[in-house]
């Protein structure tokens, strides 16, 4: 059998086919996981050859101000990253972890509000229970956190709510969040918000300000193609700053480092939760990989993602009828990140067959089958040939 004429008419008439060519992907493989590493941009490695031979191999130490200018290569990623979450550039940090930023957002939430209760999902990504958890640790367990499951989150919104802490795309089941309603809701109740886009950012485009979300979190290494372990992002909208302290006060987020004071002072805008030295190879990566994005549109980005998963829907539908095959994510586009899963009693092992064939995706406990949909490298043919290779392992 070879790619149905509907999809290959879709194919020819995507807007965003030649991004394919900018990345580096092995044509054997079908790699249905851009949503936990990304593929890797083509320019990526140019850029980091140049930071190796120039920036620091020749340039060294002068490479923090020169023309390299280290120092504000967080800022300049920041920006590009601000426009694909739709913030002002002076309200995202770029560095350190997700976890770790989760911490941050968390930590300057709380002492906004005199309430003591974080709401969150139940099935939350786990590293935002577990900093949540050890947030409480610190603060002497005054804390409580409220686990409901997601459904539930609006009807628990109660005044003695202080946090909302939420992950925008769900990563076992990719269903969507409706940011601007819960944040709104959450709002009306004098509820601060903490969004973790670690399954939005750079899969559509996301409103922050349009939303007036207060806080949030996300990851360079998935739908940004930063690298392994890419530097994350922080987002303070501009009114939390000045009641947001920066307790992680490293001297990176001073307002002059290099005057050496003795005393912290926040540094303007969202440098300030900034911490410690650049990560100048990561943070290299990510600022080419950005340039990925420079001229696609993020609504172009999205019918197309959405094209892709009501195709891969589509063409799963009949072995739903044939397996113990049950569709995971929601059918409804205003629900629906850039991920379609399916629930089956043998995922992890037919994951693992899947996997052996090149149809890479994930196994995600308990019952899981996974596949992230990146619209910059797929076509409506990959879906296709993916779909085929599953009904035949699991046939
Ligand atoms: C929702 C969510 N938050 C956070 C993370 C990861 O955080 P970190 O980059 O700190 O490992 C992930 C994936 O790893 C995730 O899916
Ligand atoms: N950072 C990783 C390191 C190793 C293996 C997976 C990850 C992921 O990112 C998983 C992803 N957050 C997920 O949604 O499952």
């Amino acid at each position: 059998m070879s790619v149905p004429a509907d999809l290959l008419a879709l194919d020819a008439r995507d807007p965003l086919s030649y991004k394919r060519e900018e990345f580096a992907l092995p044509d054997d493989l079908i790699y249905l996981d851009g949503n936990s590493l990304g593929a890797m941009p083509k320019a990526v490695a140019q850029r980091l050859q140049h930071v190796l031979d120039e920036e620091w191999g020749r340039q060294l130490i002068r490479s923090w101000t020169g023309e390299a200018d280290w120092m504000s290569l967080p800022d300049r990623v920041a920006a590009k990253i601000a426009r694909l979450v739709g913030a002002k550039p002076s309200e995202v940090a770029v560095g350190d972890s997700t976890s770790i930023n989760t911490f941050k957002a968390l930590a300057a939430a709380l002492h906004q509000t005199p309430r003591k209760v974080v709401l969150t999902d139940a099935d939350n990504f786990p590293t935002d229970l577990y900093m949540a958890q050890g947030l409480n640790a610190l603060l002497g367990g005054q804390l409580e956190l409220r686990r409901v499951p997601s459904d539930q989150i609006a009807a628990h919104l109660t005044p003695d709510v202080g946090v909302l802490l939420l992950t925008e795309v769900d990563y076992r089941t990719g269903r969507k969040l409706d940011m601007r309603g819960l944040t709104a809701a959450a709002h009306a109740q004098g509820i601060l918000t903490v969004w973790d886009l670690a399954h939005s950012a750079g899969a559509f485009a996301v409103d922050l300000n349009g939303c007036e979300a207060d806080f949030a979190i996300g990851c360079g290494y998935k739908y940004l193609n930063g690298g392994p372990g890419a530097p994350a992002f922080l987002y303070v909208a501009e009114r939390c700053h000045a009641a947001a302290p920066v307790f992680l006060s490293g001297w990176m987020g001073h307002a002059d480092p290099f005057e050496m004071g003795r005393e912290y002072a926040p540094a303007a805008g969202a440098r300030r939760y900034v911490v410690g030295t650049p990560t100048v190879l990561s943070l290299s990566a990510l600022d080419t990989a950005l340039d990925v994005f420079a001229d696609v549109d993020m609504e172009v980005l999205r019918q197309k993602s959405l094209s892709l998963t009501d195709t891969f829907i589509r063409l799963m539908q009949p072995l739903t009828q044939k397996h113990p095959l049950t569709l995971a994510t929601p059918e409804a586009h205003a629900e629906r990140g850039s991920q379609v899963s399916y629930h089956h009693p043998d995922a992890k092992n037919i994951m693992n067959k899947l996997i052996a064939r090149g149809i890479v995706g994930d196994f995600r406990t308990p019952d899981i089958l996974r596949f992230g949909f990146t619209p910059l490298y797929h076509s409506h043919a990959d879906v296709w040939r993916a779909a085929e290779g599953i009904a035949e392992v699991l046939a």
